[in-house]
């Protein structure tokens, strides 16, 4: 599913009025009777009473055709007007007119009449129309204040295309008034901000109404982010062939491991075989022997001569894709190893945890990784990486930068992990809170090279491996509840999110989870 930018869904309202040739009243109409619909739909008569706040702009204007359906349907509503500005968009005020030729005259609040903030009960609905993507500043004092006191009473919210207080293309500043959605219902396409840690926290689910927005002009841009669902990691799904060996599906080598972490080298391994690598390979101190024979017989093992940590990096084989720094400490010998290594290697890296330390504190390796290569920080390691930023969207800017001025694919982990490469943002769907648990990043590591060593572009196998971890996570957590999910967990149900992509499609009118 893709997510469009303001520009681009401002170029697509256009469009569609020139097109269908329709008028942007008849437009506003269509994106109302869908809400209205919805609620509707899950309402059916019921008295429960409804409290509509409406900006003066065209999300404003929205919230009048609610209201107005609603009242045509009998429902107990009333229709409350916030009056942040003197402009007011036409159809606004073509909508104010229908609901007052309804005889229902809505209650104006614009701040300096003194009034009092509206009676409402926690068993009350409250639709927020109050501003939607056109929002370019914080509200002022007194909008703030009917704001915070909508997120106060405890009613059930629902946002009309995107929670008031929120922008399309910034971060509210911290302070800054934001309406606590229960559920969003967004037009056309969800908008990045709900995918952010910063701003994903306002609303608790969203989906998307289909208001027929030009499907031509939006088939043919290059999206702001696509989200990645089953669709979309479907169609980057390489079927096994009948005549194959293991030799088709690569060589995977691990380089990591050190006295106290061979288990993280071993849930990377394990990871890797279980999402499809032919072969796989661990390189490690020799500690990690007999307790990667042991655990992993389908693996390799070569060792250091060190026996605590690695000490230097040579090996005689030709991997397809290493998948380095998993548990491999930072001992100044060890770093050593990892910069003449990099000195000599031209073979494509997933870089993770200690190697992704060690970049950041030489930034000049950078450039000695080679080309395409996928790095998987959290986000501690981003920052050392990439510097910190002001919020969720100047992070996005700058991983796109980086990733763009190095040629190389970023995993940006999150609750909604995003994969950058060639500024295109991968916004993952899938995943949940019991993944937060150590060795996880290492599974998701082992995932994504083995997706490389069988033949996964490496853009195509963060894309698709941050989607099949978070899968399998959510097929665990089914089992296992939250709390008992662990890394080895993933891993057991990496077969079951495979076997998901070819179950029944992802049925839409559920909702997204969202946070
Ligand atoms: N996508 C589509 O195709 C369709 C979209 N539709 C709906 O239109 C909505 C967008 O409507 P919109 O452009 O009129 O903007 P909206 O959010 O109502 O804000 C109104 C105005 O307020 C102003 N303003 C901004 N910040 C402010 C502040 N802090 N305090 C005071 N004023 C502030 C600012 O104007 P300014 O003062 O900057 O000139 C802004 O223009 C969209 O979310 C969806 O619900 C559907 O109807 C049909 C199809
Ligand atoms: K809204």
């Amino acid at each position: 599913m893709n997510i469009f930018s303001l520009e681009q869904i401002r170029e697509a309202d256009r469009l569609t009025i020139l097109n269908q040739n329709i008028s942007s009243d008849e437009l506003m109409e269509r994106a109302g009777a869908r809400v209205f619909e919805w609620l509707h739909g899950r309402l059916q008569g019921n008295a429960v009473r409804i409290h509509v706040f409406c900006g003066v702009g065209n999300n404003g204007g929205d919230g009048l055709v609610i209201a107005r359906l609603l009242m045509e349907s009998e429902y107990n509503v009333k229709v409350y007007i916030v009056d942040f500005s003197e402009k007011r968009s036409p159809d606004f005020l073509l909508n104010l007119d229908r609901i007052k030729n309804m005889k229902h005259w809505p209650e104006h609040f614009n701040g300096d009449k003194g009034e009092e903030l509206p009676d409402i009960k926690r068993e009350d609905i409250i639709v927020d129309a109050i501003f939607g993507v056109g929002l370019n500043r914080a509200p002022s004092g007194w909008v703030g204040k009917l704001m915070e006191h909508i997120n106060a009473t405890g009613a059930f919210v629902l946002s009309v295309d995107m929670p008031s207080g929120l922008f399309m293309n910034t971060v509210p500043e911290k302070g800054s008034p934001v309406i606590q959605a229960a559920h969003t219902l967004a037009f056309q396409s969800p908008k990045l901000v709900f995918f952010l840690p910063g701003t994903g926290i306002y609303t608790s689910s969203w989906e998307i109404l289909d208001i027929d927005l030009d499907k031509e002009y939006l088939r043919n841009i290059q999206p702001e982010a696509v989200f990645i669902e089953k669709s979309e990691a479907l169609s980057l799904y390489i079927p096994r062939k009948k005549f194959s060996h293991k030799g088709t599906y690569g060589h995977a080598l691990f380089i990591g491991g050190s006295y106290g972490k061979i288990g993280a080298v071993y849930l990377s391994a394990k990871a890797c075989l279980t999402s499809g690598a032919g072969l796989v390979t661990t390189y490690m101190p020799r500690c990690g022997y007999s307790i990667l024979q042991t655990a992993l017989p389908e693996a390799m093992v070569l060792t250091d001569a060190n026996e605590e940590h690695i000490s230097t990096i040579a090996f005689d084989l030709e991997p397809k894709v290493i998948g380095i720094g998993i548990g491999l400490g930072k001992h100044r010998a060890t770093v050593d190893a990892f910069k003449a290594f990099l000195q000599k290697n031209s073979t494509p890296l997933v870089i993770d945890a200690d190697a992704l330390n060690i970049l950041s504190e030489n930034p000049e390796l950078v450039q000695r990784v080679p080309a395409k290569s996928v790095l998987t920080p959290h986000p501690k390691e981003l920052e050392r990486l990439i510097g910190t930023w002001k919020d969720d969207m100047e992070k996005l800017e700058k991983g796109k930068a980086f990733a763009k001025e190095h040629d190389l694919v970023l995993v940006v982990k999150g609750a909604h992990t995003i994969v950058i490469y060639n500024e295109k943002l991968y916004v993952n769907s899938t995943g949940n809170p019991g993944m937060a648990t150590g060795g996880s990043g290492d599974v998701l590591t082992g995932m994504i090279t083995g997706l490389i060593s069988q033949g996964y572009t490496p853009v195509n196998a963060a894309v698709f491996g941050v989607y099949l971890h978070g899968k399998a996570g959510d097929i665990a957590v089914s089992n296992t509840g939250y709390e008992a999910l662990t890394a080895g967990g993933i891993i057991d149900y990496t077969g079951d999110a495979f076997l998901d992509l070819f179950a029944r499609p992802e049925h839409q009118e559920a909702g997204q989870e969202a946070g």
